[in-house]
C-alpha cells in the first residue's frame, strides 16, 4: 500500500515515475510519451478553463444586465415620457411640474399619482413592491396608473444609483417622498424594516437631492403617530412630539429632524405631513377598517382594543381624496429648493402640517358603520389595548394646513367608508349577497 501511494504521489514534485509506475502510469506513459507533449495538454486544458470562465462571467453579466428592472435606453424614453408635463399651453395653473413619487404603488402614492397626472403634471413612480402586504394590490395600482400613462420604476429608495440615475434623466421639480413602512404595532416584529426604509432609505433619498441640480422641493409623509403620549386635544404642530409610543412613531419623528438637517445645510425645501389614518378605495390591507371589512365579510371574528378603564379607543380617520388634496396643495405652495452643487445658496422652506378630519370617531363606531355598509353583524373579540405601540386616541388641529394650504377635509367616515366598501366589494368580486369572492 505504501509502495503504491509513493508511485502514485511522488515525493519529489516534478519528477513522475514512470518506469515503476503500475498499469495506470503505463496507460499514462503511452498517453504522454514525452515530456513535451504533458506541457501542449497542460496547455489545452489551461486554455479551455479559461475560456469556460469568461464565457461563465459573460453569461453572468448579461443575465444580471437583463434581469436588472431599470437601465437603458428604452426605459429612459418611458421615464422621460412619463415625467413630461402635458398642461395645456397658457394654463392658469403654470407650464406643470415635473415630480418624482417615492411609494407609487402604496396606498396614498397610487391616489396622489393619479391626481398629478389627471391635472396635466409629469409624474415618475418608483417602489419596491415589498412584500409587507400582499404585492399583487400593489401591482394592480401599478396597472391602473399605467392605464393613465404613469410609469413606476421597481426599485429601493435605498438604491443611491438609482435614484442618481432618474435625476440624471429628468430635472424633476419636486418629489413627493411617501414610500415607508407604514403600520404602528409591525414594528414590534421587525424593527429593522422601519430603520431600512423610513432612516437609511430617507437619507439616501435626500442625498440625492441634494445633490441634484436643480435640487426638488421635498413634500413627504410625516405621521400623527408622532404626538405619542402628547394627551393636549386637538393636536398641534406645536405640540410636543418627544415621546413616541412606538418605533414606527420614532423613525417618523427622526425622519422630521433629519429633513431639518438637510433643509438647514443644503437649502432644501421640506414640507412634511402628520397623516391621520388615512383610509379609502385601493387602501391598505394592514390598517383596521380594512382587515375589519376582509374578516366581517368571511363570517369572522375582529379583535376590538379598548383602552384603559375601559375607554373606547378612537382615531381622526381621513378620507384619501382629502389627504390627495393636502398633498397637492402642499406641492403647489412648496417654496424652492436654493442649493446647488450641493451647497446652499439662501435659507429654503421648512414646513410641517398636520392632515386630518377634526372629527374623531371611536373604533366600536367604525364597526358599526362598517356593518350597516357590509349588511352583515361583526363577531366582536373586545379585549384590552396591548402595549404593542398604539395610542388612546388622536385629533388634528388643521388650523395651519387650512390657512396655507386651504385644506378642508369634506369626507366623513361614514361617507368614505361607504366608497371604501364599494371599491371592495368590486374589486373582490362580492356581488351584492353573495359569500363568493377571489380573496
Ligand atoms: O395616523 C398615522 O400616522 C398612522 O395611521 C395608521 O395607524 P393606526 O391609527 O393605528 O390605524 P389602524 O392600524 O387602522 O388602527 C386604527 C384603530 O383600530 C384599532 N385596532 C387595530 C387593529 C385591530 O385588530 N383592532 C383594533 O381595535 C387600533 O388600536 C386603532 O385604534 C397607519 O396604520 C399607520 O401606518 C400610520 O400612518
Amino acid at each position: 500500500m505504501r509502495v503504491l501511494e509513493e508511485d502514485l504521489f511522488p515525493s519529489t514534485p516534478g519528477k513522475v515515475k514512470i518506469e515503476r509506475a503500475g498499469a495506470m502510469n503505463r496507460q499514462l506513459h503511452r498517453c504522454f510519451a514525452s515530456t513535451s507533449t504533458m506541457f501542449l495538454w497542460a496547455l489545452f486544458l489551461v486554455a479551455m478553463t479559461a475560456s469556460y470562465l469568461s464565457f461563465q462571467s459573460f453569461v453572468d453579466t448579461s443575465s444580471k444586465y437583463l434581469a436588472a428592472s431599470w437601465g437603458g435606453l428604452h426605459w429612459e424614453r418611458q421615464i422621460r415620457a412619463s415625467a413630461a408635463p402635458r398642461r395645456p399651453p397658457g394654463s392658469a395653473a403654470g407650464a406643470g411640474m415635473s415630480v418624482l413619487v417615492t411609494g407609487a404603488a402604496g396606498f396614498v402614492g397610487t391616489h396622489c399619482s393619479l391626481a398629478l397626472r389627471k391635472r396635466g403634471d409629469g409624474v415618475v413612480g418608483v417602489d419596491n413592491f415589498n412584500a409587507y402586504y400582499d404585492p399583487s394590490l400593489k401591482k394592480a395600482r401599478r396597472a391602473l396608473l399605467a392605464s393613465h400613462g404613469v410609469f413606476i420604476v421597481e426599485g429601493d429608495i435605498n438604491d443611491g444609483r438609482l435614484l442618481a440615475k432618474l435625476f440624471d434623466v429628468v430635472p424633476f421639480t419636486h418629489v413627493l417622498h411617501l414610500a415607508a413602512q407604514a403600520g404602528v404595532r409591525y414594528a414590534m416584529q421587525n424593527p429593522a424594516s422601519y430603520v431600512h426604509s423610513n432612516i437609511a432609505g430617507l437619507v439616501t433619498l435626500l442625498e440625492a437631492c441634494k445633490d441634484a441640480d436643480p435640487q426638488p422641493a421635498i413634500v413627504w409623509a410625516s405621521s400623527s403617530s408622532v404626538y405619542g403620549l402628547n394627551d393636549k386635544v386637538p393636536f398641534s404642530e406645536r405640540d410636543r412630539t418627544d415621546q413616541p409610543a412606538s418605533l414606527y412613531a420614532a423613525t417618523k419623528k427622526a425622519g422630521e429632524e433629519i429633513t431639518h438637517t438637510y433643509n438647514h445645510i443644503y437649502g432644501l425645501s421640506i414640507t412634511g405631513l402628520r397623516f391621520f389614518t388615512v383610509y379609502g378605495p385601493w387602501g391598505r390591507p394592514d390598517m383596521a377598517y380594512f382587515s375589519f371589512t376582509r374578516n366581517i365579510l368571511q363570517g369572522k371574528p375582529i379583535t376590538v382594543y379598548r383602552g384603559k378603564d375601559r375607554v373606547d379607543l378612537a382615531r381622526d380617520f381621513t378620507y384619501i381624496d382629502d389627504i390627495v388634496k393636502g398633498c397637492l396643495g402642499s406641492l403647489d405652495t412648496a417654496g424652492k429648493s436654493t442649493g446647488t452643487g450641493g451647497k446652499k445658496r439662501g435659507p429654503a422652506p421648512y414646513r410641517i402640517f398636520n392632515l386630518g378630519n377634526t372629527a374623531p370617531v371611536t373604533v366600536p363606531n367604525l364597526v358599526s358603520i362598517l356593518e350597516k355598509h357590509l349588511r352583515v353583524k361583526a363577531k366582536k373579540n373586545v379585549v384590552e389595548m396591548p402595549g404593542n405601540g398604539d395610542v388612546p386616541f388622536t385629533h388634528a388641529n388643521i388650523t395651519l394646513a387650512r390657512q396655507q394650504l386651504g385644506y378642508k377635509p369634506t369626507t366623513n367616515l361614514d361617507v368614505g367608508l361607504k366608497k371604501f366598501v364599494k371599491w371592495y366589494q368590486s374589486y373582490y368580486g362580492y356581488t351584492r349577497g353573495s359569500k363568493n369572492s377571489r380573496q
